[in-house]
């Protein structure tokens, strides 16, 4: 549940209408719908809460059809607090039918738009009103649901947004060396964004000027979902004092990756380096990622201002 008291600040909503720009300002758990050339947009600020992803819902009009937010499935359209996201809408496909949503919002489109989301317990939401109620039991994490009503006049159209308190991640790791047991990577403060990689290695181990060696790190890691990746990057300091950087630049470990993870040590430097069994060779950092469906077109549909600059294009200062 995303309480008010989570809800501190201003958020600002630019709504379009063609010719004209209306800046507004509004308090917190309210919001502004505003339909520019078919898109909807909506600046939320929820705290630090973080508007998950949007669930179009459903529409009344024009039959069949409902609309929904132009996003993939599964993806999200991040905001952080003070932005605004454009998303286009566009029309359901199929059969037009909507279910999900923890049930809240589980029904046809083409039901009566009059009767409101079938099967829930949605609380009444005034027009054009953004509210948040408590997540349905079946959530596991801190998330609530922010439910915007526009009234067009074709009929009544619901788009829904979840977001939550971004509920720590929880990683699947297998200790494949003893000697991590009860001394497992940890974030070293609460900013940190990586888990330091241990070279797992029996004794010291002479890195030559110029030599790469692939090092244990004693741990395997499953992220399962292909929503993620992590990287394996350099720890600055060994880089930049040491010269002791990646072999491959970068580690990236896929989602399905159920193996060892290991460091491509490389001495960069002109001068021998001693890694010393369970040294922080390396760090961990877990990243989102978008698995693209490739659309082959004869030509881009909008011409960009950098079309195929690159390389210094723009200038070097
Ligand atoms: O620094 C690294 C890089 C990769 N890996 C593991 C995890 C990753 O998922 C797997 C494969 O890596 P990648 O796909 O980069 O390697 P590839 O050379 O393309 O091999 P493959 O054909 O197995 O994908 O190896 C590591 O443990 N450390």
């Amino acid at each position: 549940m995303v309480d008010s008291a989570a809800s501190a600040g201003l958020a600002t909503t630019r709504c379009k209408n063609g010719t004209s720009d209306h800046p507004q300002r509004f308090m917190p758990n309210q919001a502004v719908a505003g339909r520019a050339h078919g898109a909807l947009r909506i600046d939320r600020l929820i705290g630090s809460a973080r508007i998950r992803r949007f669930q179009r819902i459903w529409s009344s009009a024009p039959r069949p059809g409902g609309m929904r937010l132009d996003i993939a499935a599964g993806t999200a359209v991040r905001f952080e607090p003070g932005e605004t996201r454009e998303v286009t809408r566009v029309t359901l496909g199929g059969n037009a039918e909507v279910y999900g949503f923890s049930r809240l919002a589980q029904r046809a489109t083409t039901d009566d738009p009059s009767s409101g989301p079938s099967g829930s317990t949605l609380p009444a939401l005034s027009m054009n009103r953004l509210g948040s109620a408590p997540s349905p039991s079946t959530a596991s994490d801190r998330s609530g649901y922010a439910a915007l009503f526009i009234q067009q006049p074709t009929g009544l159209e619901a788009y829904f947004a979840i977001f939550s308190d971004t509920p720590p991640m929880h990683l699947d790791v297998k200790i494949l060396d003893e000697r991590l047991r009860g001394a497992l990577p940890a974030y070293a403060t609460p900013g940190s964004a990586g888990l330091d990689l241990k070279a797992c290695v029996a004794t010291p181990l002479t890195l030559a000027p110029g030599q790469t060696e692939l090092i244990p790190t004693g741990l395997a890691i499953h992220l399962a979902d292909p929503g993620y990746a992590a990287l394996i990057l350099p720890r600055s300091g060994l880089g930049h004092k040491h010269g002791i950087v990646l072999g491959n630049l970068v580690g990236l470990i896929d989602s399905d990756y159920q193996g060892q993870l290991m460091v491509s040590a490389w001495n960069r430097s002109a001068t021998p380096f001693v890694i010393e069994p369970l040294e922080r060779l390396a760090q961990l950092v877990i990243v989102p990622v978008v698995q693209a469906q490739l659309r082959v077109v004869e030509d881009f549909e909008q011409a960009s201002v950098r079309g195929a600059g690159g390389y210094g294009s723009t200038g070097k200062l």
